[in-house]
């Protein structure tokens, strides 16, 4: 293969800022979108912040159990709250994690009128633990702020106009506080995936460890800690825009042994209402803007990914099946019909 990679290039936000040092960084940002999909992005200023978040996780999760059950995820439509060990599902086995999905707060009440995949956008659960939600809110402002700004760059990196990209801004970013406790020897903490809700996800691990992305070559590439960056990847929402040119890559998480690990992704949201043609439409006006110099330019708009299935109607569509097949047990309890014909297609696919 010739674009593989062995190892998940840094990209320091502070040299995108500077006149004197942008040019090269985001010619390296842009290497990293084409080659990776996957970066470290240091000196983003939210160094504090992401300390002070990462010293409250095991506060929260040893939470007692009344606490935590409180706000479970059955709850809501929106798949928003807690989701303990064994709970959720990613390509077909079950992960070995418990965590807590929170969402940009102040989203408007769902009504029957509005479409389906709309009810996606709910009201946080919060345990009641004094301090969460200020920290959830105050961490989602802090990260959507830098989010906004790095996609611009990755726009001018791609030879676009920085704002390209900002009338695809969806309405609601996730945010999750995840625990994987110390489990057997090559426990799935998270099974291989693609991120699907949006743009790009910001990460930040703690200093264990387990976090690997697949290269071209089927080879599992480490993504070890590196303190106060963050771990930007692709989502699938970005890939279906830009056609392809700019591919979501698989990663997972193997569990730790005998520590345990934390984590908070930040997932950066894709409007729901875009439909397949209006996606395809955008991918192939945005990748005819994109330099050809690059192989990947050249790549056809259609790509294989269940954002540009004709089975959704669009984006929100197919984000919600992704939330449903997730977490099957809040998909049954909410949207039974919708459960039951995502099951059913599942099964004829063989996946
Ligand atoms: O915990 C991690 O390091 C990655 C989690 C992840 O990939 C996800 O939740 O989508
Ligand atoms: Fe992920």
């Amino acid at each position: 293969m010739s674009n593989t990679f062995s190892s998940v290039p840094t990209i320091d936000f502070s040299r995108l800022q500077n006149r004197e040092t942008r040019d090269e960084a985001l010619s390296q940002l842009r290497e990293a979108i084409f080659v990776v999909g996957f970066m470290y992005l240091t000196n983003t200023g939210l160094e504090d912040l992401i300390k002070k978040a990462h010293a409250r996780l095991p506060e929260l999760f040893e939470a007692p159990e009344n606490v935590k059950e409180a706000c479970n995820m059955i709850n809501s439509p929106a798949f928003l709250g807690y989701t303990r060990l064994g709970a959720e599902t990613t390509a077909s086995k079950t992960d070995f994690r418990e965590q807590f999905d929170f969402a940009t707060p102040g989203m408007k009440q769902w009504t029957e009128q509005d479409p389906i995949w709309d009810r996606l956008e709910g009201n946080n659960q919060y345990p009641d633990i004094p301090g969460v939600q200020d920290l959830v809110e105050e961490y989602m402002s802090s990260v959507s702020r830098l989010a906004e700004t790095f996609i611009r760059y990755v726009a001018e990196s791609l030879g676009l106009a920085p704002t390209t990209f900002d009338e695809f801004a969806g309405r609601m970013d996730r945010l999750k506080f995840v625990k994987y406790p110390p489990s057997p020897p090559n426990s799935q903490g998270v099974g291989p995936h693609k991120d699907s809700s949006g743009f790009f996800t910001f990460l930040s691990q703690d200093n264990i460890g387990g976090l690997q992305v697949l290269n071209n070559a089927g080879q599992w590439i480490d993504v070890p800690p590196v303190e106060g960056s963050l771990v930007v990847n692709i989502q699938q929402g970005f890939e279906a825009l830009t056609g392809g040119v700019c591919a979501a890559t698989t990663h997972r998480v193997i569990a730790p042994v005998a520590q345990t690990r934390y984590s908070i992704p930040y997932f950066r949201g894709i409007r729901k209402d875009l439909t397949l043609n209006q996606l395809k439409h955008s991918a192939a006006h945005i990748t005819s803007r994109i330099p050809t110099i690059d192989h990947r330019a050249k790549q056809a708009v259609d790509v294989p990914s269940e954002f540009l299935s004709p089975l959704y109607s669009c984006f929100g569509e197919a984000h919600l099946r992704n939330r449903i097949m997730s977490h099957p047990d809040v998909g049954q309890k909410w949207y039974p019909e919708l459960y039951a014909r995502f099951l059913k297609q599942k099964i004829e696919q063989g996946a």
